[in-house]
């Protein structure tokens, strides 16, 4: 089977995940694998004797001849896939060696161009937030919060932004049982939201697949939402015998007026990513096989604003709803520590795990 645009952009973000620096031989091979994939047979002028790295690259580049942008592209992803496995396996032979450099389990955190990139990273479960996960990115979020970058953006690797709370965390039984498990859940989720009203700087979403559940209500803290087409945005409260979290009580009304939010937050219903921008809870949409390279483009020059500016005008933009957004958040906690323990819930959840219910 022939690779995907979406297996290559994939690949390109597995690249970055890499343990181990794969050398500089393999680092050509794949710039030249991706100029030939993205932009066909070499078509630059050759570099000067002395300028080594450049002529290094032209030549790798050069050697792929005429091969054709998708052998390329495949040979790309076969590669990528290849260091991801003798990554892996170099890192299990020895046990705890590259922790140190890997901060985040769940996450790939980058600092570029003045923009901190907070990546979820589990995209073989669709990027569902597991109890670690909300740690991590809890964690992520207040190191942004003191770095030196000028916005902090939120994504996803894979196809999905995030498929929300992990359903699995709820099998996580302590000692003190399941009023134990609700109580520390409501404690652990305020903490989370509470981070999202707290967070002084510009904070984006980049919106790549469907997002679920916690993922959608959360873009109401954003100050602004780019989403791909393929993104859709569902709330699927009541079929898990849930109720609203993320403040999206209060925002979801607040964005799209009252009917609009009882649509998502009690029917469920689920939006695109067209429907959500009509709606005011997406900023803008863009076509997918555009919305990486338009997207980057736009927040790296966002980026270069000056970051006193933006960090005060947030303030002052957000300054006022703090305290209620605060205020709400407990409620919302404090409603779903009793929802969780009900039949309704605990029903949804079984049926998921068992394999008998999907969205
Ligand atoms: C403690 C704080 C709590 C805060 C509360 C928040 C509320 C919410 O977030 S509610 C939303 C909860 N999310 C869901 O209900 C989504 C459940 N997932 C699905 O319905 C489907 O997986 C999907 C529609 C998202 C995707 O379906 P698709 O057929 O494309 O892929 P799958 O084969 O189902 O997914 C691959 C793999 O990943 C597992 N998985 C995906 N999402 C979740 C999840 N949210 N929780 C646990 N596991 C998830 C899925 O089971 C598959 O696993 P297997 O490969 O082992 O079958």
């Amino acid at each position: 089977m022939r690779a995907s645009q979406d297996d290559f952009e994939n690949a390109m973000n597995q690249v970055k995940l890499l343990k181990k620096d794969p050398g500089n031989e393999v680092k050509l091979k794949l710039y030249a694998l991706y100029k030939q994939a993205t932009e066909g047979p070499c078509n630059m002028p050759k570099p000067g004797v002395f300028d080594f790295i450049n002529k290094a690259k032209w030549d790798a580049w050069n050697a792929l001849g005429s091969l054709p942008k998708e052998t390329a592209r495949q040979n790309y992803v076969d590669l990528v896939s290849s260091l991801s496995s003798s990554s892996e396996s170099s890192s299990q032979g020895k046990p705890g060696a590259d922790r140190e450099q890997q901060e985040y389990e769940n996450l790939v955190v980058t600092s570029e161009d003045g923009i901190t990139k907070i990546m979820f990273n589990r995209p073989t479960r669709k990027n569902a937030i597991s109890t670690q996960m909300y740690q991590e990115i809890m964690l992520a979020l207040k190191a942004a919060s003191k770095d030196d970058s000028t916005i902090t953006v939120v994504t996803g690797n894979g196809d999905y932004y995030s498929s929300g709370n992990d359903l699995a965390n709820f099998t996580d039984i302590p000692p003190g049982g399941v009023e134990e498990k609700a109580k520390q859940s409501a404690i652990m989720l305020r903490d989370f939201v509470d981070t999202f009203i707290d967070f002084p700087k510009p904070l984006i979403a980049v919106v790549n697949g469907p997002a679920v559940g916690i993922s959608v209500t959360t873009l109401g803290l954003f100050d602004a939402v780019y989403a791909s087409d393929k993104a859709t945005f569902h709330t699927p409260f009541s079929h898990l015998g849930l109720s609203p979290e993320g403040c999206a009580s209060y925002t979801f009304p607040k964005i799209m007026g009252p009917a609009k939010a009882t649509e998502m937050l009690i029917f469920g219903k689920k939006l695109t990513a067209r429907e959500a921008c009509a709606q005011g809870l997406v900023t803008e949409v863009f076509p997918d096989s555009t919305f990486q390279k338009e997207v980057w483009t736009r927040l790296k020059a966002y980026s270069k604003l000056p970051q006193n500016s933006m960090r005060i005008s947030k303030q002052v933009i957000r300054k006022i709803e703090k305290e209620k957004l605060h205020a709400v958040n407990a409620e919302e906690c404090s409603v779903l520590q009793k929802r969780w323990l009900s039949d309704e819930c605990m029903n949804a959840t079984m049926n998921f795990l068992s394999k008998r219910s999907k969205l």
